[in-house]
């Protein structure tokens, strides 16, 4: 579903070389629930952004579900991205000046072809599928740090993506809400067979998914099937 073959990236600042990530070689199989570790700064962020094609490689070559990206223009790059990708972040990124229901609707806006009432549909089946029908006229502000990312989560699966990449999606969360967004996590790939790549830095969240890469310095220092889940199957 993901492959990335020498990925190299390089930040560029007046005097300063940042080498972020080198030597990248990864294939995230379709289904998988992948999670990447390491210490801050190792890049972890920065491989998402470019796996979610938000960001470019210095080097090396991004393939997304058959696509091989090289020198994509922009707008496809941003059509590729809103038909296959669904992002969770830390910090949520929700609208605080919109609805629950309008927060979750936004991703389809720059779709063609989907009227209004077939967005507001889309938004409340996402929106129950998280557990938030409830809350669909709530403004973000209103909202426990959990039921926030249930929202985005809910964002993130309005377009049916194939991928959901989740950027420290439990980090701002106590123990047990970030067990609850991570078992949502884990039902929609093992029931919706979504491929699932998921930065954290929680050792316990890790050892829930399938498989581990660990990073270091801009480079994979271990990529293992993670055991206690393996025994499950
Ligand atoms: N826009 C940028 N310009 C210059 N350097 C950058 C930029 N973004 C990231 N870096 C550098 O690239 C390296 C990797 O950063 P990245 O954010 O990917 O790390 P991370 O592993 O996600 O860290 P954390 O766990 O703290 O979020 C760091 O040394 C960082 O300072």
């Amino acid at each position: 579903m993901i492959t990335l073959s020498n990925i190299e990236k390089v930040y560029q600042t007046k005097s300063i070389e940042t080498v972020a990530l080198q030597h990248v070689n990864l294939l995230v199989p379709k289904g998988e629930f992948l999670s990447i570790m390491g210490p801050s700064g190792c890049g972890k962020s920065t491989l998402l952004n470019i796996m979610g094609l938000l960001d470019v490689p210095t080097q090396g070559t991004v393939e997304i579900d058959g696509h091989t990206i090289t020198s994509y223009k922009d707008k496809e790059l941003a059509h590729i991205r809103n038909e296959k990708i669904g992002f969770v972040f830390q910090s949520y990124h929700l609208v605080n000046d919109l609805s629950v229901l309008d927060n979750v609707e936004l991703p389809l806006l720059y779709r063609n072809g989907i009227s209004a009432s077939e967005r507001t549909r889309l938004a409340k089946t996402a929106l129950e599928k998280v557990g938030l029908s409830a809350r669909t006229k709530h403004y973000p502000t209103q909202l426990s740090g959990g039921q926030r990312q249930r929202v985005a989560i809910a964002r993130a699966l309005i377009g049916q993506p194939q991928i959901i990449l989740a950027d420290e999606p439990t980090g701002n969360l106590d123990s047990v809400m970030g067990e609850e967004i991570m078992n949502i996590l884990l039902d929609l790939n093992r029931v919706d067979g979504t491929t699932i790549v998921m930065v954290t830095h929680d050792e316990n969240m890790a050892q829930k998914t399938e498989r581990l890469v660990r990073f270091f310095d801009g480079q994979q220092v271990s990529d293992a099937k993670v055991f206690a889940n393996l025994q499950q199957v």
